[in-house]
């Protein structure tokens, strides 16, 4: 089977072009597949598919091979490589599993539209959103120290979140007038990635209504760097988000099952 390899900001992704719609692999299989010593390695599976009324289809998978909800970074490079294959040109539209996604496509970045966010909730002195994908946010200091790993793990496995199936966590610190530091602990990952596309938007509604940065918002991940654009305000919640970073192909392949 044919794969490309993308990554965006370092969260990294094996991408299928499934427009026949003949893709079927286990759980296992795509386990195995994003395994970093024993297959190619990634964060992220993705299939392409055909959508009536769409450019194409994002199916999302984590490395665990779990069913994921939304990925920003991989919707970014889902649409990098729906270019790259001359599907869209300057905008996409697209289906996900949050709903409808638009995207601008320039050279050197990807621009996608986030769901709306209603609000941003109080979780003890941290905060929870959901942008497509449920995320813990936490304000810290000496970022770079934290043990993401441990900490990150602590909270994604909690009680206040096994009624939904867990949550992805950050660390947030400002760095900047308008920027923050963020560091991510993916579900379904369950480790540490480089960098989350619905996480930095989540963490830039907090460090909006907490640290009162301004749309838009400057992030730095390990992986590089991103921004985050909205509409809205704590009252009225928030629209016309945009995550907005590079996104490119690795390498591509044939895989061996
Ligand atoms: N890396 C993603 C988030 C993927 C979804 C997540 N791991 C989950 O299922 O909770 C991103 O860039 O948003």
């Amino acid at each position: 089977m044919h794969f490309f390899k993308y990554q965006g900001t370092g969260n990294d992704f094996i991408i299928i072009d499934d427009r026949t719609q003949t893709f079927n692999l286990t759980k296992e299989q795509i386990n195995h597949l994003c395994h970093r010593r024993f297959g190619i390695g990634a964060d992220g599976f993705m299939l392409l598919q055909n959508a009536d009324g769409y450019d194409f289809a994002m199916v999302y998978y984590n490395s665990d091979g779990s069913h994921g909800t939304m990925c920003g970074n991989g919707g970014r490079c889902l649409v990098r490589f729906a270019a790259d294959l001359g599907i869209v040109k300057n905008v996409a539209n697209f289906i996900a599993v949050d709903g409808p996604h638009e995207a601008f496509i320039e050279p050197d970045k990807i621009s996608l539209k986030m769901q709306d966010v209603k609000n941003v909730a109080q979780q003890g002195k941290d905060f929870f959103t959901n942008t497509g994908s449920p995320h813990h946010v936490s304000i810290c200091e000496n970022i770079k120290e934290l043990d993401v790993f441990n900490l990150g793990k602590e909270i994604r496995h909690s009680s206040i979140y096994a009624s939904q199936n867990g949550t992805n966590v950050n660390f947030i610190e400002q760095n900047g007038t308008n920027s923050i530091f963020v560091r991510t602990f993916e579900r379904g990952v369950e480790d540490e990635t480089y960098s989350c596309g619905t996480g930095v938007t989540a963490s830039a509604l907090v460090a909006h209504e907490q640290l009162n940065l301004q749309s838009p918002v400057e992030i730095e991940t390990l992986g590089g760097d991103l921004s985050v654009k909205f509409n809205g305000n704590k009252a009225t919640g928030y629209k016309d988000i945009f995550l907005t970073g590079p996104a490119m192909r690795v390498f591509q392949g044939e895989m061996r099952l």
